[in-house]
């Protein structure tokens, strides 16, 4: 690929918004890239908002549909931001980016509070694994009663806490996307805060390099005259150019050969844990592969049909269900960029009731690549209903 080479400069690190419909997670995303390009326009550049929501459904209903992502650069650090639809139809699109980041901006609206979305986001959060939150606490601008703003800060901390977050060390910085992007300078100056409050709070992750490549696939493309390009967020390992690569998972096993890598349009030697990456593989037809895999070194992954999981099934007020479930219930099962769906085998359990936490056995009705550890979620009538972790492997 004829294009300029990615130069790793600064530790790399990936982050997103998430929250409730409406919060203003595209706004602010836009805004902070606003901001920066103007701190540092070397190396940064504008995002607006209609760059972030392109597809003619999301500019129709205006919202966020499909997770969108930019990046850009602090002081000390380069972000990758995935931009997470709040909209409870797309939780299944948002679970894909929050397995994805290493931390994340809770955007919550001042006018509002903590809404389901909220609370559903939160949760998610600490089951797919996102290890730290940061919470935006948005459209400052449209709230004039300070007590109001501490009340709506004390009530998502306490949320925070109730899911395990540090409630009371998390950052919670008020701000205004929508001034911010308007250029006032009191709100420009309030994405700064927010942005040195993450710089400084969440830490650069330990990236697993040593570990066997892997990499969830996202995206399948044609680049015509090229072949096709698997894109996705690596999630552990290295993979170098000329590695053979297989796509696990679904279906039959793909092997292939890396012969291009690219992060953000510009090409790599290798691609590492952490990078947002595009993979060029030879000989491979667009309709073999499907988002949903894994990338993997041959042989370094198992796609497993069968597993046993711990399994937390939400209560009623968490936005679960409303009546138990028995051994006959078969939802969707979502897991990194998939979803399949699969039954149970509650063994002894005759029934489990929202908020218990249980020991069950799933059968999916198609193989996944997976590992003990792996988070997934469980969801019915577009509603999340469960969240779980895989503890053993069996076929
Ligand atoms: N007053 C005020 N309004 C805002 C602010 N940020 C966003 N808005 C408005 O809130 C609405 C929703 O903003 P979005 O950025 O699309 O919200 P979102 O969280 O990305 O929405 P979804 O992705 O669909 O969940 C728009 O009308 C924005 O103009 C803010 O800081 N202050
Ligand atoms: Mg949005």
């Amino acid at each position: 690929m004829a294009k300029s080479q990615f130069v790793r400069t600064k530790p790399h690190l990936n982050i997103g918004t998430m929250g409730h419909v409406d919060h203003g997670k595209t706004t602010l995303t836009a805004a902070i890239t606003k901001v920066l390009a103007e701190r540092d326009p070397g190396n940064n550049s504008f995002v607006a908002f209609d760059g972030i929501d392109r597809a003619p459904e999301e500019i129709a209903r205006g919202i966020t549909i499909n997770i969108s992502h930019v990046e850009y650069e602090t002081a000390t650090r380069h972000y990758a931001h995935v931009d997470m639809p709040g909209h409870a139809d797309y939780v299944k699109n948002m679970i894909t980016g929050a397995a994805q980041v290493d931390a994340a901006i809770l955007v919550v609206s001042a006018q509002d509070g903590a809404m389901p979305q909220t609370r559903e986001h939160v949760l998610l959060a600490r089951r797919v694994g996102v290890p730290y939150l940061v919470v935006a606490l948005n459209k400052a601008d449209a709230v004039d009663d300070p007590e109001l703003l501490d009340l709506v800060e004390l009530e998502v901390r306490e949320l925070l806490a109730e899911y395990g977050f540090p409630g009371d060390e998390v950052p919670v910085v008020r701000v205004s996307g929508l001034r911010a992007l308007e250029g006032d300078p009191q709100w420009t100056g309030a994405i700064g805060a927010l942005l040195d409050a993450i710089d400084a709070y969440v830490p650069v992750p330990p990236r697993e390099l040593g570990e066997p490549f892997l990499m969830p696939i996202e995206n399948v493309l044609t680049i015509s005259g090229r072949g096709t390009v698997v894109t996705g967020a690596v999630e552990r390992g290295t993979l170098r150019l000329g590695d053979t690569v297989e796509a696990v998972g679904l279906g039959p096993t793909v092997t292939s050969v890396a012969i291009g890598l690219e992060t953000f349009g510009k090409s790599l030697e290798s691609a590492e844990a952490g990078d947002n990456a595009a993979v060029l593989l030879r000989g491979v037809k667009r309709d073999e592969i499907r988002r949903g895999q894994v990338l993997v070194l041959p042989g370094t992954v198992q796609p497993h049909r069968r597993f046993r999981a711990q399994l937390h099934a939400l209560s009623t007020a968490e936005g679960g269900r409303h009546t138990p479930f028995a051994a006959d219930y078969r939802p969707q099962f979502y897991f990194r960029t998939t979803d399949v769906s699969g039954g149970i085998d509650l063994g002894e359990i005759q029934l489990v009731h929202p908020g218990d936490t249980v020991e069950l056995g799933v059968e999916l009705a198609k193989p996944v690549a997976m590992d003990v550890g792996l988070g997934f979620a469980v969801r019915e009538g577009g509603h999340t209903v469960a969240a779980g972790t895989v503890t053993e492997l069996l076929d």
